[in-house]
């Protein structure tokens, strides 16, 4: 008997010596037993955890006992036999499903995938107990499943190609999804020794390399955000959240709703207000349906009766927490921020969903500003999975630990930021677009930078994704700003405030080009709505005649300026947000990216990049292109930077030592 509840290898051990003895050949000693093992399966059973399992002559789980094998979430694969045992079990489809997506299965998916023998509501080791007496003295040949054939679809090569395909196409430059297949080809194509001996080599070359240590690093990343800390000294670990039951999302249009769907699927009590009857009402519908399809999508019972719908903000009286959601006009969010402090009882927090604007602003309309706090939700609401908290100068560490209490409750990954304008994610955009821009100006087209862009690994490159969002948003933005003027000949200006800029986004606009949803914006649609991008000979017209009009000369610009010009823009800002104690440390601004921005996972985030590219060579490059481009101060290297290289490129856990926190008067 053996009783498991094993999370797998000890994931912080890849990096050193390994202890304990190996697991590979434990595995076949188990499985050459004379005597039955049966392994009783409670808690989960992952990685190594589920190899053990598989050695094992029978596998006995409890009903809420989880079973998966998601070593290539580590940028591994299964290297304890795991890829030569699965597909022997279970067939080929199946194991290469589970396998290259590290998907964890229920032990009911497993009894029925034929994983496991058994499933119990009782004590998995009485029950394995009990099960071992009823195969007593039964033969185990037919147990080992090392010993088994490996089921061979007949058109096995078209299924490789097919599975190949579309692993590659959804891995994004991934090599361990990858890498799994191939593993699982040699359990199909070689004798169990030989499979085992090519499971190993494919095993050794994932374990060195830099998509692992990257994934591995965001493993920890992810977990690391929730011990939050601010540079006033409040903690995660000091600050006491306050319970929250009914909550109020003021504002219902596309951010509200999901935000609204959100707290009903995590069983909050929901007011949802809009101010016209018209727009309640079609927002209450939207709700429903969205409602609807995730219950059906999940299997789960409908969340419905949770939300009650209003016109009058008075609804939120009662509740513990507001999440404003309107506009992102800072006169409409101050107003609705005064009339809520009047309106809700004493000690309801009061949060802005706002992606930019100052959350102190919004505080100092309330008659306590300790309570406000941001809470900057990434669209679609319900989907998303990354929650910025922002805290104020003023907010209390319980505001900040309620925020963030309920992030993890409606299945969030909460991390907490400072205020500035965009905060980490939108304010490390803006250098990032800006570079783009200049890109169109100097030569290249919306093209050349998404396919760049997108061979690193984002889903989509920054103008499909500006196209996607609606060009206007930023336009706005800049109208509001000030910065969309004519020079003194009438021409769009290309210097604001004595630094460079771009016009083509407004100019875009000035055309009713916003993109995805007018049909036109940096690519071209087949109609408004449409969501395939085709390159449009307009756009490079146009970006012909704005050079020509401005006198610029086009010149070839290759993938890696394109690559270190948007990207090392990007990190500049985020090092200034680490110097400026907005983030506490890069984990924080690596998990935004991969969460929040489509920064490619197995490449660990944008300052785990850096730090993998080496801070030295980032320097050297952001130096070269400042002195190119004096009037972008966006590639003037910060000094965070500087300071972090001239002291030997410390690695990345090393950082917040080095890191000056500011005072904050929270
Ligand atoms: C040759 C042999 C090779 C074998 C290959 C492997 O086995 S690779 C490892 C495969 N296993 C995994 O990938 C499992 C990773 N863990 C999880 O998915 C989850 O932690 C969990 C087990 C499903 C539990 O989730 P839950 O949400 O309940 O807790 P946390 O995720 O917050 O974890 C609690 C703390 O435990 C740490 N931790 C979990 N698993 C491991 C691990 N395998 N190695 C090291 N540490 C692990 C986790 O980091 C949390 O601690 P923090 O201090 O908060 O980081």
């Amino acid at each position: 008997m053996s009783c498991l509840c094993i999370t797998g290898a000890d994931i912080r051990e890849f990096g050193a010596k390994m202890s304990g003895p190996p697991l590979v050949p434990m595995i076949h000693m188990i499985e050459a037993a004379a005597k039955p093992v049966v392994a009783a399966i409670e808690g989960v059973a992952l990685g190594g955890g589920l190899e053990l399992a598989l050695s094992c002559h029978y596998r006995i789980a409890h009903s809420k006992a989880r079973l998966g094998l998601p070593e290539v979430t580590l940028g591994l694969l299964p290297g304890a036999g795991g890829t030569q045992r699965l597909p022997r079990l279970i067939g080929v489809p199946a194991a290469l499903e589970l396998i290259t997506t590290g998907r964890h299965v229920t032990a009911a998916e497993a009894l029925q995938l034929g994983i496991v023998d058994e499933v119990t509501d009782q004590n998995a080791v009485d029950a394995a107990v009990k099960f071992a007496q009823s195969v007593e003295g039964k033969s185990l040949d037919a147990r080992r499943i090392g010993t088994f054939p490996c089921p061979r679809p007949p058109d096995l090569d078209a299924v490789f190609e097919k599975v190949m395909k579309e692993v590659r196409r959804s891995a994004r430059g991934a090599i361990a999804p990858v890498t799994c297949v191939q593993a699982v080809h040699a359990a199909v194509t070689l004798p169990y020794a030989k499979g085992m001996e090519r499971e190993r080599e494919l095993f050794s070359t994932l374990f060195t390399s830099g998509q692992a240590r990257a994934l591995q690093y965001y493993f920890f990343a992810q977990r690391a955000v929730s011990r939050w800390s601010t540079p006033s000294g409040a903690r995660w670990d000091t600050s006491k959240p306050r319970p929250v039951r009914k909550a109020a999302v003021i504002g219902l249009g596309t951010m509200g709703r999901g935000i609204s769907v959100s707290l009903a699927q995590a069983g909050f009590s929901v007011v949802a207000v809009e101010t016209q009857e018209k727009q309640l009402l079609e927002a209450k519908q939207a709700v429903s349906g969205m409602l609807e399809r995730d219950a059906k999508r999940r299997g789960a019972p409908l969340a419905h009766g949770n939300i009650k719908y209003s016109c009058s903000l008075k609804a939120a009286a009662d509740v513990d927490l507001v999440i404003e959601a309107v506009f992102e006009d800072m006169a409409l969010k101050k107003a609705i921020f005064r009339q809520l402090s009047a309106i809700c009882k004493p000690g309801t927090f009061l949060c802005s969903n706002t992606s930019a604007l100052d959350i102190d602003e919004l505080a100092s309309q309330t008659q306590s500003p300790e309570l406000v706090v941001g809470m900057h939700f990434f669209a679609p609401a319900h989907v998303m999975k990354l929650l910025e908290v922002v805290y104020g100068p003023r907010s209390s560490p319980e505001a900040v630990a309620t925020a963030m209490q309920m992030g993890k409750k409606i299945g969030k990954v909460s991390v907490a930021v400072g205020n500035c304008r965009g905060f980490v994610g939108n304010r490390m955009l803006k250098p990032y677009l800006e570079q783009a821009f200049f890109l169109l100006e100097e030569g290249a087209t919306p093209e050349q930078v998404d396919q760049v862009l997108e061979e690193f690994g984002f889903p989509m490159g920054v103008f499909k994704v500006s196209d996607l969002s609606g060009l206007d948003v930023g336009w706005k933005v800049r109208k509001a700003d000030g910065l969309v003027v004519p020079d003194s000949t009438g021409k769009s200006a290309r210097i604001q405030g004595g630094r460079r800029y771009s016009p083509l986004g407004d100019l875009l606009c000035e055309q009713g080009r916003f993109g995805q949803k007018t049909g036109r914006g940096w690519y071209q649609y087949d109609k408004p709505g449409g969501r395939v991008a085709k390159s449009d000979p307009w756009l490079h017209r146009f970006l012909e005649e704005y050079r020509a009009r401005h006198g610029l000369v086009a010149r070839r610009i290759d993938q890696q300026e394109v690559l270190e010009r948007c990207l090392y823009a990007l990190i500049n800002e985020g090092f200034q947000i680490l110097q400026d104690g907005i983030a506490a440390g890069p984990e924080d601004i690596d998990v935004i990216y991969v969460l929040g921005y489509g920064w490619p996972r197995h490449r660990g985030g944008p300052m785990f990049f850096a730090d993998m590219v080496g801070l030295d060579k980032v320097l050297d490059r952001l130096e070269r292109y400042h002195q190119l481009h004096p009037d972008v101060p966006g590639l003037k290297p910060c000094s965070l930077l500087r300071k972090l290289a001239a002291g030997g490129c410390p690695p990345i856990h090393r950082w917040r030592e080095v890191i000056q926190k500011p005072h904050s008067q929270l």
